[in-house]
């Protein structure tokens, strides 16, 4: 349902704007290639149920009922990354894929718990991951931040114990932020304030972030400000319902990290033009736009780009003000921030009366 077309201009501004993404999950970056590649590699044999060839994986990716029914692939999917390597292959693939699309700065997601509870050791996962942010900063110049998530279908005990073999790479700013993730509904925000409260309490630095409101109503969104004290909102679809949760979100610049092609293929809305993206923008309500999934969900952070502009087509004004939301939303230091506005701000003159 595009109704707005992308000019060959237009296409060049959005790939060349400076993006920053903020919602990724890296296990949900493995692609089918990688995937089968890594289960031979590891003699990992997949349950009967799983799409046999890569073909397969396109017809049922194209095919979830919800989140859960994602969830559950995602699971499988993950059960192929063994060693230490395989988390870098891993996160060197999005990192380069992300460069190619003008993607400068990423702050990506992991669910150490998916691995632990498989008898992978976190430092495994992590020393993986955090040799893959430091090569592609090195290769590409982008910056990269890793936010450890906690698994809400698990016990609020084994997200304490997570966060405690966890502590070293806090410690030493491997891990700069702590997130929220999994089956929503079932699982409200309330049951890990203690989880948050211990990060909060010994590294007041480190930024808090929740999956709320993707398929949780606009309490859940409410609920992660209020109790788990976090300063952005991961997904936050359903705030559209509540005109004094939208104020609040404008009054504090609380960033949104909006998924559009991610909610479309979880059946959160049958087309990205349902999206209350132009409410969000209309009220002042900060949001960035990104990946989520990407191998599982058809796109990475530009064809969400691309998607969103062929059903709104915002101006480039808009889009650069939108790309400004996005940094001033990031975890990087002031003077990353700079450098990435002064970089909007060029492709942003380079491209005026063009598009
Ligand atoms: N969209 C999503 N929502 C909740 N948990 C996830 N884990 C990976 N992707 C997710
Ligand atoms: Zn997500």
């Amino acid at each position: 349902m595009s109704v707005y077309e992308c000019s060959e201009h237009m296409d060049n501004f959005l790939r060349e704007l400076p993006k920053c993404e903020h919602h990724v999950h890296l296990e949900g970056t493995l692609e089918p290639s990688l995937l089968f590649n890594l289960a031979k590699r590891n003699n990992i044999t997949l349950p009967d149920h799983f799409p046999p060839t890569i073909e397969d994986c396109a017809v049922r990716y194209n095919n979830f009922a919800d989140l859960q029914d994602f969830l559950d692939h995602y699971y499988i999917g993950m059960s192929v990354l063994i060693q230490e390597n395989d988390f870098y292959d891993l996160a060197m693939e999005y990192f380069t894929k992300a460069h190619a699309d003008g993607c400068l700065h990423s702050e990506v997601f992991f669910d150490p718990q998916g691995h632990v509870e498989r008898g992978i050791s976190i430092d495994t996962v992590v020393e993986g991951f955090n040799r893959a942010c430091k090569k592609a900063n090195e290769l590409f110049g982008t910056t990269n931040k890793l936010i450890m998530c906690l698994l809400r279908h698990l016990p609020a005990e084994s997200g304490l114990k997570t966060i405690q073999d966890a502590h070293k790479y806090y410690e030493s700013g491997i891990l700069h932020g702590l997130g929220l993730d999994s089956s929503e509904k079932p699982f409200p925000p309330h049951l890990f304030t203690e989880c948050y409260q211990a990060v909060k309490d010994k590294f007041p630095d480190v930024g808090l972030t929740a999956h709320a409101g993707e398929e949780g109503d606009h309490s859940f969104v409410s609920h992660s400000l209020d109790l788990l004290k976090v300063s952005r909102i991961d997904h936050g679809v359903n705030s559209q319902h509540s005109d004094e949760l939208l104020a609040r979100l404008a009054a504090n610049q609380t960033m949104l990290s909006l998924c559009p092609l991610s909610n479309v293929k979880l059946q959160v809305v049958k087309d990205v033009r349902e999206l209350p993206i132009e409410l969000f923008f209309n009220k002042n309500v900060p949001f960035s736009i990104n990946s989520d999934d990407p191998a599982y969900f058809g796109g990475y952070i530009l064809d969400n780009y691309r998607a969103v502009h062929t059903r709104f087509g915002f101006t480039g004004e808009q889009w650069s003000k939108i790309a400004m939301n996005g940094i001033n939303g990031s975890w990087c230091d002031e003077a990353r921030k700079q450098e990435l506005r002064d970089q909007v701000q060029a492709v942003h003159d380079k491209y005026k009366g063009l598009i």
